[in-house]
């Protein structure tokens, strides 16, 4: 699957009605919970001047330790006679002001030092970062007690203290993510079009970070409050009269036996506000976290979700090692339903090859990856169809059984080999690991076979090769390698996902011709799939046109090249160059394909056809045959005579 299609679906992810964040977090029971006690914690909290509680501090030594529901004082007094539930109310606003601003100032300041040290690098990183290590190598409320120490006891200082101790959180946290960042493509765009160091940093990498700040804003205040009541119940923090949660219970713990409510009260309150702002926290985290967007909340599974409505019930090609009848593959993207693949068919014999081609988004990577259940789920689904490996519906079998076949009898050539190949791992590790995750075989029994596969694919030197690591290679290289992969277990189907489109003309040539040559080796089927009829007419013998998830043409290769009968297949053929022919016109094809969401009745390709008829844009469009092999799914086909308009 291509860069294309990622950044397309999420265009399409964001203009989709995809629920809202509120709504997501909403949707997460525990943090609504969170979020509807904090609000009211917090309203009670901004509301305590209006509120008709009497004087938190106002004493009244004969009203001492009233026990909770008492006639005027609903949760009691406390040994001064106060009124506990004033104190807890004024108490409470005193907390939460006090964890949020420390939580602001840890923030700032934190990512601040993690931004710099992050995009800096080098010597400045490093000694930001040993500062860092410094501050965390402290017991965490020894730093704070110190801190306090020097600075004298009072709510102001214990504030700063526990500021003070949370900022490696925030360094260390954004550091790792502003090196990532920094090292990305659009950051270096941004660098050759001349802007600043700090218009890079605040304009381009700081709006990436900002999510990540308020995660973990989120997911440490409630940590804040704690240490803040924590430092109060020593007596560092709120000073008497004052009252915050952690001096009441300070104050409470010497009469805890003979009084308890006095403590008990305001440590179940800092259990509430605690518990509902790490609650929220992790609501926020999920709805944020820019992983977990796509899917509402749930991570995809290992195997795509099949829901058939329609489940073909015969093969038609009985010879046949895979036969694919009405697949349909959908993306559930919000309210909207994305129809990648909207009925493909398709059959391969042993050792045959069979090109799927068509531009960029017309599913022909969904197409394959539906196959072995590789197509992410959320979002995507099977909804129809089936696909049968010698007989058994790959739909149908168990997960254990697709493992199995994964790698094994069915493997995947994809297009950049640097992703596929572990840089850390040599090659002949890599090539041993696939061969023995499915046979119980020796280590140097699959060392010999590695070796042997690398000499299948025509490396030099095998012995030597196998000790080099992926980044040791060339771009040619590495392909062959993952290719002596894709055979390491005699596979019978080699999908082939645009394998030679991040290499240059020759080494494409050399690996097509490799392939060809494997292909009759060994009788694997190629699946093939490329968006240059260049490529098709060197290595397959059959080919498919994909369209907006259909199949729009099919036949030999060989028929579709002389004869293209579609006009989309004649303006993607136009658009190879070929030697020689300087003069020819090498035409795009204008406009754009239909969005899969919204397709037109009748011809998906209508609005860019030039033969267009206004009976092309009603109902549905069978395909229809034209002799034996070749089939068309267009009303006005071209004809000999006609094909080079
Ligand atoms: N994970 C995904 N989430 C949402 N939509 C997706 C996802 N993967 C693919 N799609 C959509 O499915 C459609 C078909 O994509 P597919 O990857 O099969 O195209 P393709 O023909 O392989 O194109 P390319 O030549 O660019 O690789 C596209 O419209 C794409 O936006
Ligand atoms: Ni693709």
């Amino acid at each position: 699957m291509s860069e294309a299609v990622s950044t397309a679906a999420k265009g399409r992810a964001r203009g989709a009605g995809r629920p809202g964040p509120i709504r997501l977090l909403l949707n997460n029971t525990l943090a609504a919970s969170g979020l509807v006690l904090l609000v009211l914690i917090i309203a009670a909290a901004l509301l305590a001047p209006l509120l008709p509680l009497p004087d938190p501090d106002a004493t009244a030594p004969a009203d001492r330790l009233l026990r909770p529901l008492t006639e005027g004082h609903l949760l009691g007094t406390d040994a001064l006679g106060r009124d506990i539930l004033s104190r807890l109310v004024w108490g409470t606003r005193v907390s939460l002001a006090v964890g949020i601003s420390a939580t602001l100032i840890a923030a700032f300041f934190g990512s601040l030092i993690g931004l710099i040290a992050g995009y800096a690098g080098g010597r400045v990183d490093a000694f930001l970062m040993r500062g860092i290590d410094m501050v965390m190598a402290f017991p965490y409320i020894l730093l704070a007690l110190a801190i306090v120490a020097a600075l004298g006891p009072g709510l102001l200082n214990a504030l700063y203290a526990i500021a003070v101790v949370n900022i490696p959180f925030f360094a260390r946290n954004i550091r790792g993510i502003t090196i990532g960042l920094s090292r990305r493509e659009f950051v270096d765009a941004a660098r050759l079009s001349g802007k600043s160091n700090a218009g890079i940093l605040f304009g381009e990498i700081l709006p990436n970070v900002l999510p990540v700040i308020i995660i973990t804003m989120s997911t440490t205040i409630g940590w804040m409050i704690l240490e803040t009541a924590g430092l109060s119940f020593l007596g560092l923090g709120a000073q008497p009269p004052q009252a915050d949660l952690g001096s009441m219970l300070g104050e409470g713990r010497k009469i805890l036996f003979t009084a308890p409510h006095v403590s008990i009260i305001p440590g179940l309150m800092i259990f509430a506000l605690v518990m509902s702002i790490n609650l929220l926290g992790d609501g926020v985290r999920d709805v944020l976290d820019p992983r977990l967007k796509s899917g509402a909340l749930t991570r995809p599974v290992a195997r795509t979700a099949v829901e058939r409505r329609t489940v073909p019930e015969t093969r038609t090609h009985g010879d046949s090692v895979l036969e694919v009848a009405d697949l349909n593959t959908e993306f559930h993207i919000g309210g909207d339903v994305y129809r990648a693949v909207g009925g493909i068919d398709l059959h391969l014999k042993q050792g045959e090859c069979l090109g799927i081609v068509g531009e960029s988004g017309s599913g022909k990577s969904v197409t394959a990856m539906s196959l072995m259940g590789l197509v992410p789920t959320p979002p995507g689904r099977i909804t129809g169809g089936a696909a049968w490996l010698d007989g058994e519906d790959l739909f149908a079998v168990s997960d254990e059984r697709i493992r199995a076949l994964r790698g094994a009898d069915v493997t995947h050539v994809f297009q950049d080999p640097l992703s596929t190949l572990h840089p850390l791992f040599t090659i002949g590790d890599q090539l041993t690991e696939a061969i023995m995750a499915h046979r119980p075989i020796r280590r140097s029994e699959a060392d010999a076979r590695a070796e042997e596969l690398l000499r299948l694919v025509r490396i030099t030197n095998p012995a030597e090769r196998l000790k080099v690591y992926p980044h040791e290679l060339s771009g040619g290289m590495r392909q062959r390698v993952c290719i002596a992969m894709a055979l390491a277990n005699d596979a019978k189907i080699i999908i082939a996902d645009e394998p030679t489109t991040a290499l240059d003309v020759t080494v494409q040539a050399q690996i097509l011709s490799l392939m060809d040559t494997l292909r009759r080796e060994s009788n694997a089927a190629i699946l093939f799939i490329t968006h240059d009829f260049g490529v098709v007419s060197a290595v397959c013998d059959r080919v498919a046109v994909m369209y907006a998830g259909r199949i729009v043409e099919t036949g030999t290769t060989e028929e579709v090249l002389n004869a293209p009968a579609h006009p989309y297949t004649r303006k993607l053929i136009d658009c190879v160059p070929v030697l020689g022919e300087p003069g020819r016109r090498l035409d795009a094809i204008e406009g754009r394909p239909p969005v899969v969401n919204d397709l037109p009745p009748g011809c998906a390709f209508a609005a860019r056809c030039p033969r267009v008829k206004p009976d092309c844009r009603r109902g549905h469009i069978a395909l229809s045959s034209l002799g034996d092999t070749q089939a068309v799914r267009c009303l006005y086909p071209l004809t000999g005579e006609t094909a080079d308009d």
